[in-house]
C-alpha cells in the first residue's frame, strides 16, 4: 500500500492528549471523542493521523511526526510529503479539537454558574418569600441543551443540564431602561423598585398557588451535583448555536382540536422544530377534556374588558413537545364548533388566549423548568393569535418586560381579519395609543378595527404558507384590504410552504385503513393495495363497486375559497363521463345543501357527507383516484399534498400553495404531478379533469408514473422548519 493509501489502517500510532479532556474521560469512564460529537469526518481525520502524535500541553497542542510506522506501513519515498499533508490536517482536526474543547469548558463554566446561582437563588427564595414577595423569571443564560426528555407524566427524570437555580426571586418589579445593554445575567441584579404594570399578572402569586396544591414547580428536577458531561450528552442539535425555545400559539391543534388546516400546522410543525434541537411548546386553548393532560395546578387571573378571569392550565409532553393547554369556561363546551359565537364571543375568547399564552412561559413548568423569557419566540398564527405580538411590545417591552422575547406571525388565510367597529378595542384593553395599529379603512367596511392589521404590523416577522400566496398577499385582490400594511413590511415577509405529518398521513401505516377491508399501502403495493382502499370506499360509502371507474374526490371547508360551487356545476358534465363523485365538507349552509342535493340527484354516482371525519377525509384520500381543489386562493392546502402521498392525483386551480406545490404534468417529458388550471372557472375545471381522465383511461403507465412521482416527494416537515428557523432567528435578533 502506498504513501497516502496507508492512511487507512494506522491508529495504533496516533495519540492525542489533552489534559482536560483525558482527566475528564478518566472520571467519567468516557472514550475519547464522546464528549461532543463532531461530524464523522472529523473522526475520520482523527483516526487517520498515521505516525503522527498530537500532544497537548498548556500552552495549547502540538503536532509531532514520530516516525514510527504504522504495520503495514511501506517506507516510500514519498513519506515526507504525505507527512507534511498529514500534519496540515492534523493541524485543521486540532483546530477544531480546540474549539471543542472550549465549548466543552465554558458548558462546564455555565453549568458551575447555574449551581453557584442555585445556591444563590435559594438565599434569595427565603428571603423574598419572607417579604411575601417571589417573581419567577428564567435565566436568559440557561443553557439550551435539552436534548431529550422523558413525559413529564410518565416519568419524573430529565436528561437536562441544567436546574432550577434558573429561576430568580426578585422582588415584584420590573427591569429599568439600562436593561437592554445589560446581558441577560444580570437582569435581576439591576431591578428595580417599579411596581409591575396592571395588565402583567400577579406574578408572586404563582408559587403559594402551587404550594397550596403542595406541588412545587420544581418537583420533577432532580438535583444534578456533579456536572453531567459525557456519555448522557447527545448528539448536538441540528439547529446547532441557533437552539432556542419557541412557542407556537394557535386557535386549534390536532388532533385535539381541528376545523381546517391550521389545526393540522399546529400539531405537526413543533414536532419539527423540536427534531432540530429546539425546545418547542404549543399552548392552545382546552376546549374539551382531552385525555393526554394533566393540570399542573396553576392558576392566573387576566382581565378581559373589565371581567376578571381565572385561566387554569393543564400540561402534556408528546413527541419531544410541550403541549399546554389553557381552560376557561368561556373555552369549554364549545365542542368542535370552536369558533361559534357572536364577533365580540370570539374576540373576548381571543384577548384572553393571547392575555394567558403570554405568560406561558413564565409560570407554566413543563418538565420542571418554566422557559423563560430569555432566548424565546413566539410563532403566533392567523388573526386567534395576532394579538400577541401586539400584547408583547405593548405590555410587555414597553415595560422592561420580556426583552429578548420575539414574536413571529403565520398568515395561514388573510380572509378572515378579526374586523369589527373601532370600538371592539376597547376589549383589547391596550393603551388608547395603539389604537392606530388597529384602525384600517376600507371602500366597504369604512373605516374599522382589525386585529390582524394589528399584528401584522407588530411581530418581528411574518411568514405564509407558501411562496406563491406571499406574492398574492401583496396584490389587492390577494392582501383582501391589508396588501398596503403587507407591501410596508415585506422586509420581514418570508413564504414557506407546509409540510405533512408523516405520522398521520403516509399511506404505510394510517390507522384508518387497517379496518373494513381498507389497507395500508405502499409505492410497491400501489397496483393492488390501492384498489383494495377503493373497493372499500365504494362499499362504505354504498357506491358501485367498479376498479374500472374514476373515483373523483373533494375533502375540505365548504366556503367560498374552496370553489366548492364550481364543482357544483360540473357535476352534470361529470356524470356523463362515468366517473363517482365524493365530497366530504362542512361550511356555508347553501353549499352543504348543494352537496346533500347533488347526492339526492345521482344516487347511483355521488356521495356528498356533510360532516366533519377525520376517518373519511383519510379514507376518501385512500380510495380515491383523483382530488379536485379548485380553490379560489389557496394559501398552501394540504389535501393535495396528501393526495399525492396517498398515489391520489389532483386537479387544482394554479393558485397560492396549489400552483407551488402541483407541478403541472407534461405528457411529452412524463414530468409532473398532477393537472393545474389557470383560472376559477367552470369550464377551466371541465377542461382538466377531461385531460386528466383522458390520461386515466388510455395512458395508464402515464398515470402510474404521475402516481408514484407525488408518493416519492418528500412533502415532511422536516424541510420547511429548517427554513422556520431562519426565520425565527431573524426575529431573534432584530431590534
Ligand atoms: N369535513 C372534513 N372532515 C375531515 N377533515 C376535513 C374536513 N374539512 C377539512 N378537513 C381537513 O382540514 C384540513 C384542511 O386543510 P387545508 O390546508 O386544505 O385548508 P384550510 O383552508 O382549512 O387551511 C388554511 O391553513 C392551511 C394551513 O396553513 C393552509 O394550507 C390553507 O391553504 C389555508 O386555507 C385538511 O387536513 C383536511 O383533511
Amino acid at each position: 500500500m502506498a504513501t497516502m493509501g496507508s492512511l487507512a489502517f494506522v491508529t495504533d500510532h496516533t495519540t492525542i492528549e489533552s489534559p482536560v479532556l483525558l482527566k475528564n474521560r478518566r472520571r467519567l469512564k468516557i472514550p475519547l471523542f464522546a464528549y461532543y460529537r463532531p461530524r464523522k469526518s472529523l473522526l475520520d481525520t482523527a483516526f487517520v493521523c498515521c505516525n503522527t502524535k498530537i500532544v497537548g500541553s498548556r500552552r495549547g497542542w502540538r503536532v509531532k511526526a514520530t516516525g514510527e510506522k504504522g504495520s503495514g506501513g511501506d517506507a516510500s519515498g514519498d513519506t515526507d510529503e504525505a507527512l507534511q499533508v498529514v500534519i496540515e490536517k492534523s493541524k485543521k482536526l486540532l483546530a477544531k479539537q480546540r474549539d471543542l474543547l472550549q465549548q466543552i469548558a465554558e458548558r462546564r463554566e455555565i453549568i458551575a454558574s447555574i449551581n453557584n446561582t442555585k445556591i444563590n437563588s435559594e438565599k434569595d427564595e427565603i428571603s423574598s418569600e419572607e417579604e411575601g414577595e417571589s417573581f419567577l423569571e428564567l435565566d436568559s443564560n440557561l443553557p439550551n441543551d435539552i436534548y431529550t426528555r422523558e413525559n413529564p407524566s410518565t416519568s419524573k427524570s430529565y436528561d437536562i443540564h441544567t436546574s432550577k437555580s434558573g429561576f430568580k426571586s426578585p422582588p415584584k418589579t420590573y427591569l429599568d431602561e439600562d436593561f437592554k445593554n445589560k446581558t441577560q445575567s444580570t437582569n435581576s441584579e439591576r431591578a428595580t423598585t417599579y411596581e409591575l404594570p396592571p395588565f402583567v399578572s400577579d406574578i408572586s402569586t404563582t408559587y403559594k398557588e402551587l404550594e397550596d396544591t403542595n406541588e412545587s414547580p420544581l418537583h420533577h428536577v432532580e438535583d444534578v451535583p456533579d456536572v453531567p458531561i459525557g456519555d448522557d450528552l447527545k448528539s448536538p442539535p441540528l439547529a446547532g448555536p441557533n437552539v432556542m425555545n419557541i412557542i407556537l400559539v394557535a386557535a386549534e391543534c390536532a388532533p385535539w382540536s381541528k376545523t381546517g388546516g391550521l389545526g393540522d400546522v399546529a400539531g405537526a410543525l413543533p414536532k419539527a422544530l423540536a427534531k432540530r434541537g429546539h425546545r418547542v411548546m404549543v399552548v392552545a386553548p382546552r376546549y374539551g377534556n382531552y385525555a393526554e393532560l394533566h393540570d399542573t395546578g396553576i392558576r392566573k387571573r387576566y382581565m378581559v374588558n373589565g371581567q376578571d378571569m381565572e385561566v387554569h392550565y393543564f400540561q402534556t409532553y408528546i413527541d419531544g413537545v410541550d403541549f399546554v393547554f389553557i381552560e376557561n369556561s368561556m373555552f369549554q363546551n364549545l365542542g368542535s364548533n370552536i369558533y361559534s359565537g357572536n364577533r365580540t364571543d370570539i374576540l373576548r375568547r381571543m384577548v384572553l388566549f393571547c392575555k394567558a399564552a403570554i405568560e406561558v412561559p413564565w409560570h407554566v413548568p413543563c418538565g420542571g423548568i418554566c422557559y423563560g423569557d430569555g432566548n424565546l419566540v413566539f410563532i403566533a398564527n392567523d388573526w386567534h393569535t395576532a394579538l400577541l405580538p401586539v400584547y408583547l411590545k405593548a405590555y410587555y417591552h414597553e415595560h422592561g418586560l420580556m426583552q429578548y422575547a420575539r414574536s413571529v406571525l403565520v398568515i395561514h388565510n388573510i380572509a378572515h381579519q378579526g374586523r369589527g367597529p373601532v370600538d371592539d378595542f376597547s376589549y383589547t384593553d391596550l393603551p388608547p395609543q395603539y389604537l392606530n395599529l388597529f384602525k384600517m379603512y376600507d371602500p366597504i367596511g369604512g373605516e374599522h378595527f382589525n386585529i390582524f392589521a394589528a399584528g401584522l404590523k407588530s411581530a418581528y416577522r411574518i411568514i405564509t404558507v407558501s411562496h406563491g400566496y406571499a406574492w398574492e398577499l401583496k396584490t389587492t385582490e390577494g392582501g383582501q384590504g391589508l396588501h398596503n400594511i403587507i407591501n410596508e413590511h415585506d422586509w420581514k415577509l418570508t413564504g414557506i410552504v407546509n409540510g405533512i405529518d408523516k405520522t398521520e398521513w403516509n399511506p404505510e401505516s394510517d390507522i384508518h385503513l387497517t379496518s373494513d377491508n381498507y389497507t395500508n399501502y405502499s409505492l410497491q403495493t400501489l397496483h393492488t393495495h390501492k384498489p383494495q382502499c377503493k373497493a372499500a370506499l365504494q362499499h362504505e360509502l354504498g357506491l358501485p363497486i367498479r376498479a374500472d371507474i374514476p373515483v373523483i374526490a373533494f375533502i375540505g371547508r365548504l366556503d367560498n375559497q374552496k370553489g366548492v360551487d364550481l364543482i357544483g356545476e360540473a357535476i352534470p358534465w361529470m356524470m356523463d363521463q362515468d366517473v363517482q363523485v365524493v365530497m366530504l365538507g362542512t361550511g356555508r349552509p347553501e353549499l352543504e345543501n348543494m352537496l346533500r342535493g347533488m347526492e339526492a340527484r345521482y344516487r347511483d354516482r355521488v356521495r356528498g357527507w356533510v360532516g366533519f371525519s377525520v376517518k373519511m377525509a383519510h379514507r376518501i384520500t385512500a380510495g380515491a383516484d383523483v382530488l379536485l381543489m379548485p380553490s379560489r386562493f389557496e394559501p398552501c392546502g394540504l389535501n393535495q399534498l396528501y393526495a399525492m402521498s396517498y398515489g391520489t392525483v389532483p386537479v387544482v386551480h394554479g393558485v397560492g400553495g396549489l400552483k407551488d406545490t402541483v407541478e403541472p404534468f407534461d405528457p411529452y417529458r412524463e414530468t409532473g404531478l398532477g393537472w393545474v388550471f389557470e383560472r376559477a372557472e367552470t369550464g377551466r375545471l371541465i377542461e382538466a379533469v377531461g385531460n386528466c381522465l383522458l390520461t386515466y383511461r388510455e395512458y395508464k403507465e402515464s398515470w402510474v408514473g404521475i402516481q408514484r412521482r407525488g408518493m416519492m416527494k418528500d412533502l415532511s416537515w422536516e424541510n420547511a422548519a429548517c427554513q422556520y428557523e431562519e426565520v425565527l432567528v431573524a426575529a431573534k435578533y432584530q431590534w
